[in-house]
C-alpha cells in the first residue's frame, strides 16, 4: 500500500535541512506538514482555513489548521477520538462561540469574508453554512413545522394571523418548500401523507434525513454533519450515504466521520487528523486510502493505531 519513510522523505529532504522523522508523533517538520496538507484541487474553494488554532482553558486542541474546502464536493474529516474533528466542524459556522472555555484564533473565510470578523452576521452565517448532529435531533413538533420552522424564524414564510388578514400567507409556499426540501432529503416518499404527524414518531433514520431537510429548507451553502450516520442502522446509513453523495452535486458537504468505509464510499477528499489536534494529510480521497504519504497516517487507517 504504502511508501516508505524513507521514499516519502526523498521528494524533500535536502542535506542541509534534514527533516525530523515523521514516524515519531508531534515530530512531523512544518515543512512536510505543509506539503502533505497543501491540497491542489481544481475548481473553487468554497472556505479557506488558515492558521487556525483552538484551544479550551490550557488544551490547545487544534493546531496551526491551513485548509482550503473545494465547493460543491463532499469532504471527508477523520481521525481517531479526541483528535480535534468536532472541533475543526465547529469552527466552520461558529459553533465553537457556544462553548464558554473554546478560544479561536486564525481566519475562515467564506466566499472571501473571515466568518471571525466582528461584524459577522451569526444568524445569517448560521443558515448559509448548515449543521446536521450525530443523534437525529427533530423539534418534537409536527414534520411540516420541522421543516418550516428555520424559514419562518428568518422571516422568510410567515403564515400568522397578520399576514392572513393582510393577504400575505405563505401557506402555499409554506407546502411546496417543505415538499422540495423532504424530497431533497429523500424523505417525502415515505412520510408526505402524514405531514402533520409528530416528527419524533419516525425511525432514526428518518429522523435524520428529516433534519437534513430542515437543514436544507433554509437555503444553505455548505452543510457540516457531525457522525450523521453512527446512530443509524446499515439500511439507513446506507440511506443518508446515497443522499450525500447527492447533495454534494449542489452543496458543499463537510463531513466527520469515524467510518474509514464510509469516508471512502462517499468523499471527493478526506483530512486526516492526528492526536493533538493536527491536520497532517488532506489529498484526493483515493490517494489518502491507497498512498498516503504519513507513516502515521498509513498506521491510523490500516488500524495499527487509534
Ligand atoms: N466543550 C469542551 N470543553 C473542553 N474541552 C473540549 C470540549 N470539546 C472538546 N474538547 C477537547 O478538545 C479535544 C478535541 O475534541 P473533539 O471532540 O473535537 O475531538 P474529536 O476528534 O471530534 O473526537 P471524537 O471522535 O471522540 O468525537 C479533546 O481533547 C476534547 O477533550
Amino acid at each position: 500500500m504504502s511508501k516508505t519513510d524513507t521514499d516519502s522523505r526523498s521528494d524533500t529532504q535536502t542535506e542541509s535541512q534534514p527533516l525530523v522523522d515523521h514516524t515519531v508523533e508531534g515530530e512531523t517538520s512544518e515543512e512536510i506538514r505543509d506539503e502533505w496538507t497543501n491540497y491542489d484541487f481544481d475548481g473553487e474553494a468554497k472556505l479557506s482555513v488558515s492558521e487556525l488554532n483552538v484551544y479550551y482553558g490550557d488544551d490547545h486542541a487544534l493546531k496551526d489548521i491551513d485548509m482550503e474546502i473545494p465547493e460543491q464536493s463532499v469532504t471527508a474529516l477523520i481521525g481517531p477520538s479526541g483528535c480535534g474533528k468536532s472541533t475543526y466542524l465547529r469552527c466552520l459556522n461558529r459553533m465553537n462561540d457556544r462553548i464558554k472555555a473554546a478560544r479561536i484564533e486564525g481566519n475562515v473565510e467564506f466566499e472571501g469574508k473571515n466568518i471571525y470578523d466582528a461584524d459577522a452576521n451569526l444568524v445569517e452565517l448560521r443558515k448559509r453554512i448548515g449543521m446536521v448532529f450525530q443523534s437525529p435531533n427533530p423539534f418534537p413538533k409536527s414534520i411540516r413545522d420541522n421543516i418550516s420552522y428555520g424559514p419562518r424564524k428568518h422571516g422568510d414564510i410567515d403564515t400568522g394571523l397578520l399576514a392572513r388578514v393582510l393577504g400575505r400567507d405563505d401557506g402555499e409556499r409554506e407546502e411546496r418548500l417543505v415538499e422540495r426540501s423532504l424530497k431533497q432529503a429523500a424523505l417525502w416518499d415515505e412520510v408526505n401523507d402524514r405531514l402533520g404527524d409528530n416528527a419524533l414518531g419516525l425511525s432514526g433514520g428518518q429522523q435524520q434525513r428529516l433534519c437534513i431537510a430542515r437543514c436544507l429548507a433554509t437555503d444553505p451553502e455548505v452543510i457540516l454533519m457531525d457522525e450523521p450516520a453512527s446512530a443509524l442502522d446499515p439500511i439507513a446509513t446506507s440511506k443518508i450515504e446515497d443522499l450525500i453523495e447527492e447533495l454534494s452535486e449542489e452543496y458543499t458537504v463537510v463531513v466527520v466521520t469515524h467510518n474509514m468505509q464510509q469516508a471512502q464510499r462517499i468523499s471527493d477528499q478526506t483530512a486526516v487528523f492526528l492526536t493533538g489536534g493536527e491536520l497532517v494529510e488532506y489529498d484526493d480521497t483515493e490517494k489518502i486510502f491507497s498512498d498516503p504519504e504519513s507513516q502515521r497516517v498509513e498506521d491510523y487507517i490500516t488500524g495499527k493505531f487509534g
